[in-house]
């Protein structure tokens, strides 16, 4: 259990997972909207959910086909807990098959953008919403007749079923996705469930986030003492914070400097980080044995692979120095661990704190923050009162700039890499653009191409500029700094690091491309 998840005294809505991409997000929303959500294997019992103050249920979207050998399906009691079901996308298609009603496999191949017409008679869930919206699909599979006692309230232009409900049994259902941002109307939907359908006051908020995890980290971690992975960046900050909350002197805060920092700032860090925080963070230099490590290896998940591991060595040897410390805390967030590959979704690329841990590591770990995105982070930041830049601090990954030295990491690729950042970060901050590009970092692919400089030939390095506008990191678009200010770093970048002599930037947004490239 985790911040996210205690707090029963709160009403609920749980969101069952059937191993949907969006799934994480669809509790995230309803969230948003002060009510506690968390998601749940769709395995989870009607026993299991009557000890909660549940005010309604929600089937997420899934991979499978309902009629597939071994389909993932539900505890048939929760039909007899009374309380109403909002079944999205699967979810649809399974209460269709519950109550006999027709699925087709392959039937359409919906994906992204379609109009949603909604019936004259659409009920609750589209109450106040234009009759034609845009909503986002992502199926194959659809209902081609509703059950008895239900009624068709929206299609698409194809014909396709796109939401159905029966008022009366509390059942509801829609095709699309309306979690995602693209479902222009998706938060009103939800809005509608929660509080015309389940009737929910919204008495969820980060204060009470707060107090749960707090109370919950008391109990977990009795008198023993816990070590604090801090990277000075915003998630492990405020995980400190919590624990510190908690727990107070029996915490200990480790700062790694692996040498893989952008310039300054370890000093900046150790600075002024434990003052900000009230905690006393003890640094440890480990830059020899990660470059040692990292040496001659080229192949990006085997780079991060070796960085998990060298991380947790270094914790290791501080328990062995201050501890015994039994836990350890990590601000890991639920971009990373999707990210780093489940049960069922695919790996991106595994990140240092989750894929990239050692399978013989002792420490429990203790992960206040695992069910939450970025930008819920920083509102925890503020609701326990952290300085505002360290809250809107730009992410910086725990490898640090060894995903930006594309290939094996040398110190002289990693000067390029840290020289041409530096220039990058000061002209962010000259133009005011701190606050409005929400990651930026330099990277070097290892191209070297032909320049002339002072009337001589060149054959040097190109850096690449990545600059993303995101929210929570799951998806990004490039961030459109203005020319004239990408000028200024582009002409600073050649004159002042003699291995430049060109400056790209990278246009792609996430998808299909990643923020980092490696
Ligand atoms: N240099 C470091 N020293 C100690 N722990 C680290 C270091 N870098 C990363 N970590 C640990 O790994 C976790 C994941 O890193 P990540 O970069 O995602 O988070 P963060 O650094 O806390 O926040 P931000 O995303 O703002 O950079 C951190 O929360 C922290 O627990
Ligand atoms: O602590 C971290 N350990 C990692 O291994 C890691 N990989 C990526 N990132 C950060 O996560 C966000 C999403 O990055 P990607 O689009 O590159 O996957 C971006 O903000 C990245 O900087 C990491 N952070
Ligand atoms: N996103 C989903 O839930 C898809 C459900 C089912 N696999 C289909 O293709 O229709
Ligand atoms: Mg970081």
């Amino acid at each position: 259990m985790n911040a996210a998840t205690a707090g029963h005294s709160h009403e609920a809505v749980v969101v069952l997972d059937f191993g949907g991409q969006y799934n994480q997000l669809i509790a995230r929303r309803i969230r948003e909207l002060h009510v506690f959500s968390e998601l749940l294997p769709h395995t989870v019992t009607a026993e299991e959910l009557r000890r909660k103050n549940l005010k309604g249920i929600v089937f997420s979207g899934g991979p499978n086909s309902v009629f597939a050998e071994g389909a993932p399906d539900v505890d048939p009691a929760l039909f007899d807990l009374g309380v109403p079901i909002l079944g999205i996308c699967y979810g649809m298609q399974l209460l269709a098959k519950r109550y006999q009603a027709q699925v087709r496999r392959g039937h359409v191949r919906e994906y992204g953008r379609a109009t949603l017409q909604t019936a004259d008679h659409a009920g609750t869930l589209f109450a106040g919403q234009p009759k034609e919206q845009q909503v986002w699909m992502s199926h194959s599979d659809a209902v081609v007749e509703v059950p008895a006692g239900f009624q068709v309230d929206a299609v698409t232009p194809s014909g396709t079923i796109a939401a159905m409900s029966n008022p009366d049994a509390q059942l509801y259902a829609v095709q699309h996705h309306p979690e995602v941002r693209h479902t222009e109307q998706g938060q009103e939907q939800i809005k509608n469930f929660l509080f015309e359908v389940c009737h929910c006051e919204g008495d969820w908020t980060m204060e009470s986030l707060v107090d749960s995890a707090v109370a919950q980290i008391k109990s977990q971690v009795g008198d023993e003492r816990v070590l604090c992975a801090l990277s000075g960046g915003v998630d492990s900050s405020v995980a400190a914070a919590l624990v510190h909350r908690a727990i107070g002197h029996q915490l200990t805060a480790v700062f790694v400097d692996h040498g893989l920092l952008r310039k300054g700032e370890s000093e900046a860090v150790m600075g002024t980080l434990g003052e900000q925080l009230g905690i006393d963070v003890v640094r440890v230099h480990a830059s020899t044995r990660f470059m040692d490590k990292l040496a001659g290896v080229s192949e990006p998940e085997q780079k991060r692979k070796i960085i998990g591991t060298e991380f947790i060595r270094a914790f290791e040897a501080e328990s062995e120095r201050l501890g015994p410390f039994r836990y350890l805390v990590q601000g890991t967030l639920y971009t990373d661990i999707i990210e780093s590959g489940t049960a069922t979704a695919a790996t991106i690329k595994s990140h240092h704190n989750v894929g990239g841990l050692p399978e013989d590591m002792t420490f429990e770990i203790i992960e206040p923050l695992k069910e939450l995105f970025k930008d819920e982070v920083r509102e925890l930041g503020q609701v326990l009162g952290l300085p505002a830049d360290l809250v809107w601090r730009q992410p910086f990954p725990g490898p640090g700039l060894a995903i930006r030295v594309i290939g094996e990491v040398t110190e002289e690729k990693l000067h390029v890499v840290r020289e041409t950042d530096a220039i990058l970060r000061d002209e962010i901050a000259k133009a005011g653009l701190e606050r409005d590009v929400w990651q930026y970092f330099t990277v070097l692919p290892g191209i070297q191409s032909v320049g002339v400089m002072g009337d001589e030939r060149t054959y040097a390095q190109t850096i690449a500029i990545r600059a993303v506008a995101s929210t929570e990191g799951m998806t990004a678009d490039w961030a459109r700094i203005p020319f004239d200010v990408l000028e200024r770093i582009s002409t600073r970048m050649v004159n002042e690091v003699p291995e430049v002599n060109r400056v790209v930037y990278d246009i792609t947004s996430k998808p299909p491309a990643t923020i980092e490239w490696e």
